[in-house]
């Protein structure tokens, strides 16, 4: 049995770090973490704001309290191993890369997020959103996350690539990306060497890679024909804005990398937004009284239609609403790779050991939000969040690495959501509780099924003299 406290030395001093009880020979609590890591890191803020835990392969400790979290993340910025294994799939993109390429590839991107982009990029979410309620039918039975998966896809490869052969790329995109995001999350948990075998998992990963490579390159070059044609012609979405980017020196991406950073916002992207919407609809069928707010809200501000980008400043509680669904359900796991001689929260921490930041876990921490199980939007009123440290809430990462689609990502589910909610009601069989299950860096529900009402709002039924 690993012992219960492991030992590093700090400058002068010799502080302790505690180990998760519960480690196991040689398997350390990958029996545990490997099951269902979330519920497992969750009960580690009991045992301190800085604790070990046991994975095969590793050296890792887990940082538990919201000040340390915000210190870690502040001050470092590289992920290290773990993510360098996912380097086939995201290549060069600024997930993988770290130190000063990083700060570069962040500086390259960023005009693809900047608040009059996210504007443009609106246009789809509307308009995808709309099509979708086009699509429901009163009475009829939904498999909800799945529903809100592909929105999210065509949603997010709408925003990365406009026109006809755009929807020919998102559409070959959308048929690769699930299989190769699940082959992606199994290789990078597991232990290194297994990458290298041929099995059928491994080949076929290779193989979609190479089809994902080969949807892009046709866009790229046309694009790239495109700019060369008319310098001024503007697609309006993130492909042109990486197009168009360019170095201090003045040089363009590579094909390589404006390949690789899309690829890295597919991946980045997609299932989160997917889950967020997801998770959001369930709340609202177990929270009666919120929902009603809601529809009050979306009545008011929306009267029926879609929910355009100008819309959002009025649309408070359905804000709120996005950022209490991403405490309850945010992505389960953040890393940073320890450098040399650093100290967090008195502790010595070993050169080359992974910190791992859960943000569900200390979103659901009762130390940290009091009653993490009532789902309440008000606790993102400005007064209500009034002391609360930066590192109590954290669904897109802080610091350098920060999730650079966070607006792109709030803005898109409180659109869709707005859209969808204005016009359907969605129900939940009743007694029907989702169970949890983690896919990648998310929680998933198992299943979600729920049943689609029409709703008739006020201004409709005055317009119309009838309910849609
Ligand atoms: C609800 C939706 C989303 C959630 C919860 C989310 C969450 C995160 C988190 C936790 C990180 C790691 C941050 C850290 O380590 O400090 C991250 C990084 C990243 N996200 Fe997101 N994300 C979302 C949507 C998006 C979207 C829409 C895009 C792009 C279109 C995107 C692109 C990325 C990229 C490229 C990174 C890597 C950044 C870097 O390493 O510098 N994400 N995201």
């Amino acid at each position: 049995m690993t012992s219960l406290l492991s030992t590093v030395r700090r400058t002068g001093v010799t502080s302790t770090v505690p180990t998760a009880p519960g480690a196991l020979p040689f398997l350390g609590h990958w029996h545990r973490f490997g099951r269902a890591p979330h519920r497992f890191l969750s009960t580690l803020s009991a045992h301190g704001p800085v604790v070990r835990i046991g994975i095969p392969g590793y050296r890792t400790y887990v940082v538990t309290e919201p000040e340390l979290i915000r210190e870690a993340f502040t001050g470092l910025s590289d992920q290290g191993s773990m993510i360098e294994r996912a380097e086939l799939l995201l290549g060069a993109g600024v997930t993988v890369v770290s130190g000063a390429t990083h700060r570069r590839s962040r500086r390259l991107i960023a005009p693809a997020f900047a608040k009059a982009r996210i504007a443009q990029y609106a246009t789809v979410m509307t308009a995808l959103g709309q099509a979708r309620t086009d699509q429901w039918r009163d009475g009829a039975t939904l498999a909800v996350n799945e529903e809100m998966h592909d929105l999210a896809l065509r949603t997010v490869a709408g925003a990365l690539f406009s026109g006809e052969l755009g929807e020919v790329t998102a559409r070959r995109v959308h048929r690769l990306l699930p299989e190769v995001m699940t082959l992606l999350a199994r290789r990078v948990t597991r232990p290194a060497w297994l990458d290298r075998l041929p099995t059928r998992g491994n080949r076929r990963f290779l193989e979609l890679v190479d089809q994902l490579k080969a949807a892009t390159a046709d866009i790229i070059a046309a694009y790239r024909a495109d700019l060369a044609a008319d310098p001024a012609l503007d697609h309006g979405d993130l492909l042109d804005t990486l197009i168009r980017a360019r170095d201090e020196d003045g040089a363009p991406l590579t094909d390589k990398h404006v390949h690789d950073e899309l690829v890295n916002f597919l991946v980045g992207g997609t299932e989160a937004i997917g889950m967020t919407a997801t998770w959001l609809l369930y709340e609202l069928a177990r929270n009666p009284e919120v929902e009603r707010a809601l529809h009050a809200e979306l009545d008011e501000v929306l009267g029926g239609r879609p929910a355009e980008f100008t819309d959002l400043a009025r649309l408070d509680l359905t804000k709120r609403l996005v950022l209490e669904t991403l405490r309850r359900y945010s992505p389960w796991l953040t890393v940073r790779h320890v450098p040399a001689g650093y100290e967090l929260g008195g502790h010595a921490l070993p050169e080359g050991a992974m910190l791992f930041v859960c943000p569900i876990a200390v979103h659901r921490d009762p130390r940290v939000h009091a009653d993490p199980d009532r789902f309440d939007p008000d606790r993102w009123l400005p007064e209500a969040m009034e002391g609360m440290s930066r590192g109590a809430h954290i669904p897109f990462g802080m610091g350098a690495r920060q999730c650079p689609g966070n607006v792109f990502a709030l803005t898109q589910v409180a659109l869709q959501i707005a859209t969808l909610c204005g016009r359907w009601r969605l129900r939940l069989e009743p007694g029907f509780t989702a169970r949890e299950t983690v896919i990648g860096a998310l929680v998933h529900p198992e299943s979600l099924p729920m049943r689609v009402e029409a709703r008739t709002s006020p201004r409709r039924e005055t317009d119309s003299g009838t309910a849609k």
